[in-house]
């Protein structure tokens, strides 16, 4: 009987090998991940951790298909996306991924509701109706039904991100990449932010991967990968 991968359904939601990235800076180019391999789990709650400049950034933007790597290749969900056009990985990134930033990233003019309703209108597929429910449902879930109309600068940061975690979450993606989400916020507040995130991984089977300095947002990491100078160290 064959025993081999093939048979087998593929566990790793993300999969990473040996990849490499380079960036070119004028005429010196600069090294920001070397040989990195790495199987992420469907419902993870996984930390990249590691210095300023170790690459953290850079391996999150290629998980997200902002970036392409130099070498190596990127697995989503069984697929490689290294063949894709633009188009698909747009597609893939609205259907697959959520993203949270540390700066938020939200569109000042646009109320928190109609923040988190922004990536939904581009499913054309998608009836209004269902749209709303989304849209409340995601607002409650991170405690914001009482904020609907307020614009970001209205909202304290705490409350920003959680603006930006029920945007990230009301597409369903499999997986959610969030840049430093805590370092803009004071330390409770932060915490906070983790423990949503966390409550959603485990209600919702989302499969979370951010990067943190932040030891004690470390400590409710499931896995947490270290990164120095562009590489695994543990
Ligand atoms: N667009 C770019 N052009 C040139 N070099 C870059 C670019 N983006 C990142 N780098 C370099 O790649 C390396 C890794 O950067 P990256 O932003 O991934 O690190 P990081 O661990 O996320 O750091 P931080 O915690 O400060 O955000 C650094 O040396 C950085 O200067």
């Amino acid at each position: 009987m064959d025993k081999g991968n093939d048979a087998e359904p593929a566990a790793a939601i993300v999969e990473i090998r040996a990849v490499n990235k380079e960036y070119a800076l004028g005429k010196q180019s600069v090294i920001a991940l070397r040989n990195i391999s790495l199987m992420i789990d469907k419902g993870e709650f996984m930390a990249l951790a590691g210095p300023s400049g170790s690459g953290k950034s850079t391996l999150l933007n290629l998980i997200g298909c902002i970036d392409t790597p130099t070498s190596g290749s990127i697995l989503i969900q069984g697929q490689d996306i290294s063949g894709k056009t633009a188009d698909e990985l747009a597609d893939l990134r609205l259907k697959t991924l959520g993203f949270v930033f540390q700066t938020f990233n939200l569109l000042p003019v646009l109320s928190a509701w109609e923040n988190v309703e922004y990536p939904l209108l581009q499913r054309r597929d998608m009836e209004k109706k269902t749209r709303q429910e989304r849209v409340r449902h995601y607002l409650n879930i991170v405690g914001l039904e009482r904020y609907t109309h307020h614009r970001p600068n209205e909202l304290s940061g705490g409350q920003r991100q959680r603006v930006a975690i029920a945007r990230a979450l009301a597409t369903h993606p499999g997986i959610v990449l969030a840049d430093e989400p805590t370092a803009n916020l004071d330390h409770k507040t932060g915490e906070g932010i983790l423990k949503l995130m966390k409550a959603l991984n485990q209600e919702e089977g989302t499969t979370f991967i951010f990067s943190t300095h932040d030891a004690q947002v470390m400590e409710m990491a499931d896995r947490v990968i270290k990164l120095a100078d562009g590489q695994i160290i543990e």
